[in-house]
């Protein structure tokens, strides 16, 4: 095991998305949500869970509201005069994003955890298991929930009397295999890095394929642990998402871990 793993860790909170499918016109990250920007509950919810002593966060280039609201909550989160914070501009892509990150994370933490901005309202919870798996010698982890769907893959197709083009079926996954995967992701340090120096090898059309950090870590070879997510860390994406993140603020469904 690691001997830095149990000491240092440090947050990546990913914040640089432009929010096309939520469709607000100005990145996710500053859509309110029960009032305040998406990205002050994440940045809360991070300092919340206690386990940082480094939170990097990386915004749209460019984005002096975004760096503002990064200011703001360091200095109005509680987080003791020790947590070291930084703010980066991201990138293109999340993985892009997740680099401008790991670039400037302190390489004395053993530890580092990469969340999206767009999971708000993850409970602390989230953070203390996938710590405590990385804590008993895990590499790489993951919080995941079973799916309730029947998933299936498609492959493009025609309809056998007009030609008109659609999807067929092309295979049913076992459903009790399948997990829908959250974050944070946390990982070794320098099994993250090592993940991502990888994906700089990648083709355009094969970087495209990355969805998350732990593909990256599968990809190297690396076993990737699961621990329990939660229904609370949905990740807002369109604008349903959004509409049940501020019912989950009101009334009998606000999340106990949220402050005020
Ligand atoms: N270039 C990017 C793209 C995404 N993200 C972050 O990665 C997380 C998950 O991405 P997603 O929910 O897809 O956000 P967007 O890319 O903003 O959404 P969309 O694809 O609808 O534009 C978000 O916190 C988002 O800010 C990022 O930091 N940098
Ligand atoms: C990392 C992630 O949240 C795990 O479910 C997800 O893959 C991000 O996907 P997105 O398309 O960037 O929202």
């Amino acid at each position: 095991m690691n001997e830095q793993v149990g000491g240092p860790c440090a947050v990546v909170i990913v914040a640089a998305g432009s929010g096309q499918r939520l469709g607000h016109g100005i990145p996710k990250a500053r859509v309110p949500l029960g009032g305040e920007p998406m990205l002050a509950h994440a940045i809360r919810g991070v300092v919340k869970a206690g386990i940082a002593t480094q939170i990097c966060i990386a915004v749209p280039q460019d984005d002096a509201a975004m760096v503002e609201i990064c200011h703001q909550l360091a200095a109005e989160s509680g987080a003791g005069p020790d947590m070291v914070w930084n703010v980066v501009d991201g990138g293109t892509d999340r993985s892009d994003s997740v680099r401008a990150a790991l670039a400037v994370i302190d390489s004395g933490v053993g530890t580092v955890l990469v969340h999206d901005a767009a999971r708000p309202l993850t409970p602390s919870g989230v953070f203390d298991r996938v710590v405590a798996a990385l804590r008993d010698g895990a590499k790489a982890v993951i919080p995941a929930l079973a799916v309730a769907d029947t998933i299936k893959t498609v492959t493009p197709a025609e309809l056998p009397a007009t030609g008109a083009g659609v999807e067929k079926v092309s295979g049913t996954p076992v459903r009790h295999l399948l997990r829908a995967v959250q974050t944070p992701q946390g990982f070794e340090l320098d099994t993250l890095r090592r993940a991502h120096a990888y994906a700089l090898t990648l083709d355009a059309a094969a970087a495209a394929q990355i969805t998350d950090d732990a593909m990256l870590v599968e990809a190297i070879g690396e076993d990737v642990y699961v621990v329990q997510g939660s229904t609370h860390s949905l990740k807002i994406t369109t604008p349903m998402d959004l509409l049940l993140g501020e019912a989950m603020l009101q009334g009998p469904l606000r999340p106990r871990w949220v402050e005020g």
